[in-house]
């Protein structure tokens, strides 16, 4: 029968046969074996095991109980051998983790009421595999992270980095400071978890936005990490990712690097090697004039781990891009990989397939961690497949790995899930101009009626197929909605799933209004046109209400296929029965009144909040490069006075380089007097007359490095 385990094992052999589940297990080995495989097995077979039964041989290679087997356990760290046959069965690890690894998949393998007799020689691709909670944002909860820990276990991921951006402990301004006790003795437990499951613990401190190369910092990070080995961490990162200035310096960088390895890593006996995020963390930034890479390659400790992001900020794993990354760096990449990570489009949920990564760079790359969201539950998806793929790349099925996330997620409600994760994957327009897949199957659908709708003959049975997944969308929401088998997941999307309801409903009345123009029943029509008006405002009362941030406020859905086709069915049938009555039913308003024009190329393609009488620029959690003459302008769609305009690039020296101007006319300009307030934003406005433009330009003789915390623009007649 199909063996179906998680990760897809390397070696296979099935007999085909199989034998009714023996009602006694006795186990062992259990003296030498991995005392968390011997835990889990006898947490799983519970009160089937006893002195007598079916034997069940446990232990790692060398051991007396897995002798046998010895020459079929993988040489390679976290291998295993399986095997099930009609005399025995034995779990062998070529290491502890493999012993346990073992365990994992022999639970697999109880499938109603049989265990089939099967050898399974199996070991990871990529040595460190697993997630780092390395996101802006609200961190996870103390039990979204256990929950997080025993997934790992089940999925054999073995890492897990602690580096939440908005930890104040991990970063500034605490980072120097020891966890209060409740905090401290959360970690300790999250440490002893993650034991538990065979997960490493990473515990990373992010420094480098205020650490001075002095030997007091050095030794504040020191004592730092000696208070987490205290909780019973094993294993420790550094981030110097998103900074600049002082802390940036690669040379200082490394010193403090080396110290850290060869004083407190190399001396101690059971830490595992030193990660290091590096501040040019992908190619997009990498200035080989800076030197910094190189001096990396160069002078950074050998046993030292150097992460990397790939070819820009949020990009796709390539072959190419790990092995320029390699030849730089003298040592494979550890990828941190920022996916499904949202935090630069904090208004969509991630739930499509992971892919566009290499299935050939497992030699050239040491780990592979995903950035998640914020949202731990909904990120499993992406999680588990990060688990086959990282794993077993040559046989991961993107598809496959995914269908078998959301039955491994939420198996009462496979099919609603399935539905409200095709059409909440993509990420919309963002700063990154990273793009996921989203309604691969209704897309050419949609497009197709739409084309045929406007020429006049479109197909019945393409609408009855959108008119079915409209319906199909209302319906998941509402399952899903009161689905009490995964409450965790259910409260991290329950605004999406509201916002899914309403696009169902309005998707379906869209429809019906094309029906009833086609009737020429105008009382009908009217009430459908009125009632998509009203989902629309409700849809957008909700985006008020739910997930508001700096950031990206709101709840989008469906964005890439489903709600654009709403609007347009909606516009093309008022637009048709406004023809054909002489009528002048308004339209949905979804102009935007502002434009964006840049040349710094970081700011290219920020997508803009546009308010009924404010313009944001959404804020960058990366440092701006703002080249010398670099300038960012808006252009309203009409002339307007500017009562107040606020800018906040969170830069500790004045502003002098820059100048914010306003013009009518985009030729003469004005400056506007910008003052500094007691957080140091500057404030700005306007009204001597109605203007156009609005713009900063870098006019010093340099480049400036900058955080666009705030810029925006409040306009009025
Ligand atoms: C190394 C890295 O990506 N750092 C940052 C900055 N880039 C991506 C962002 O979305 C953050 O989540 C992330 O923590």
């Amino acid at each position: 029968q199909d063996i179906q385990v998680q990760p897809s094992p390397r070696q296979v052999n099935v007999t085909g046969k199989s034998m009714t589940i023996p009602v006694a297990f006795r186990l062992v080995g259990e003296q030498e074996a991995n005392p968390h495989a011997i835990a889990l097995l006898k947490q799983f077979l519970g009160d089937r095991l006893g002195t007598e039964g079916f034997p069940l041989f446990v232990g790692e290679k060398g051991d007396r109980a897995v002798r046998g087997a010895k020459r079929l356990i993988p040489d390679h760290p976290e291998g295993y051998y399986l095997s099930i046959t009609d005399k025995a069965i034995t779990l062998a690890g070529n290491d502890e983790r493999g012993t346990y690894y073992a365990a994992r998949t022999f639970m697999q393998l109880f499938h109603e009421g049989h265990l089939p007799f099967v050898g399974i020689q199996d070991y990871p691709d990529v040595r460190f595999r697993g997630v780092v909670e390395g996101f802006y944002g609200t961190p996870w909860s103390h039990e979204a992270r256990l929950r997080q820990l025993r997934f790992y276990g089940e999925n054999k991921l073995n890492t897990y980095i602690y580096g939440p951006k908005d930890d104040p402990f991990h970063s500034s301004p605490n980072w120097r400071k020891p966890y209060p006790a409740k905090e401290a003795a959360r970690l300790a437990e999250l440490v002893k978890v993650a034991d538990e499951n065979e997960v490493d613990f990473v515990w990373a401190i992010h420094p480098g936005l205020d650490i001075r190369w002095e030997t007091s910092d050095r030794d504040s990070l020191m004592a730092k990490f000696e208070r987490m080995y205290d909780l019973g961490v094993r294993s420790f990162a550094v981030f110097f990712d998103d900074i600049s200035g002082e802390g940036a310096k690669a040379d200082r960088q490394v010193e403090l690097l080396n110290y850290i390895d060869d004083h407190f890593v190399q001396v101690k006996p059971d830490v595992t090697p030193l990660i290091v995020c590096p501040t040019e963390y992908n190619k997009g930034w990498a200035r080989p004039e800076s030197g910094y890479l190189a001096t990396i390659g160069e002078k950074l400790n050998p046993s030292v781990e150097v992460m990397w992001t790939g070819d820009r900020v949020i990009s796709e794993i390539t072959r190419e891009g790990v092995e320029w990354i390699r030849e730089q760096i003298k040592r494979p990449a550890y990828i941190w990989w920022n996916f499904p990570v949202s935090d630069y489009v904090r208004d969509h949920l991630l739930l499509g397939e992971v892919y566009g990564n290499g299935k050939d760079i497992a030699g050239s790359i040491s780990g592979f961690v995903a950035n998640p969201m914020e949202w731990a539950e909904a990120s499993k998806l992406a999680i588990y497949c990060v688990a086959d793929y990282t794993w077993n790349m040559q046989s991961y099925d993107r598809s496959r790995s995914w269908h078998r996330a959301i039955r491994a997620i939420i198996p009462e409600n496979v099919e609603a899930f399935t539905v409200f994760a095709r059409h909440n994957s993509d990420l919309g327009e963002n700063v990154h101009r990273f793009r996921r897949e989203e309604s691969v199957e209704i897309q050419p659908v949609a497009e197709r009626f739409m084309k045929r709708y406007r020429e006049g003959h479109y197909d019945e049975r393409d609408f009855l197929a959108l008119q079915d997944e409209f319906e199909r969308v209302a319906e998941a929401a509402d399952l899903l909605l009161i689905d009490r088998e995964n409450e965790a997941l259910i409260e991290e999307i329950t605004p999406w799933l509201h916002q899914f309801k309403i696009l169902g409903d309005a998707g379906q009345e869209a429809l019906a209004m094309i029906k009833a123009g086609e009737r020429g029943d105008r009382e009908l029509f009217l009430r459908k046109y009125n009632h998509v008006k009203a989902l629309r405002k409700r849809s957008y009362e909700l985006e008020r209400q739910f997930n508001q941030n700096p950031y990206q406020p709101g709840v989008k859905t469906g964005t890439t296929v489903l709600q654009p086709l709403v609007l347009d069915v909606f516009t093309e049938a008022t637009e048709r029965f406004n023809r054909q009555n002489g009528t002048d039913l308004p339209l949905l308003a979804d102009y935007s009144p502002c434009k964006l024009t840049t040349n710094v190329p970081q700011l290219e393609h920020l997508p803009l909040q546009v308010y009924p009488s404010r313009v944001h620029l959404t804020p960058l959690l990366e440092v701006v490069k703002w080249p010398a003459g670099g300038y960012l302008q808006l252009e309203l769609d009409d002339a307007y006075r500017i009562p107040g305009t606020r800018l906040n690039f969170d830069v500790k020296g004045d502003l002098s380089w820059g100048v914010m101007e306003v013009s009518a006319d985009g030729e003469t300009w004005q400056t506007v007097t910008l003052t500094r307030d007691a957080r140091g934003r500057l404030n700005g406005k306007w009204e001597d007359t109605p203007v156009k433009f609005v713009r900063f330009t870098n006019t010093g003789e340099g480049e400036q490095q900058v955080y666009l915390r705030e810029f925006y623009v409040v306009f009025s007649l």
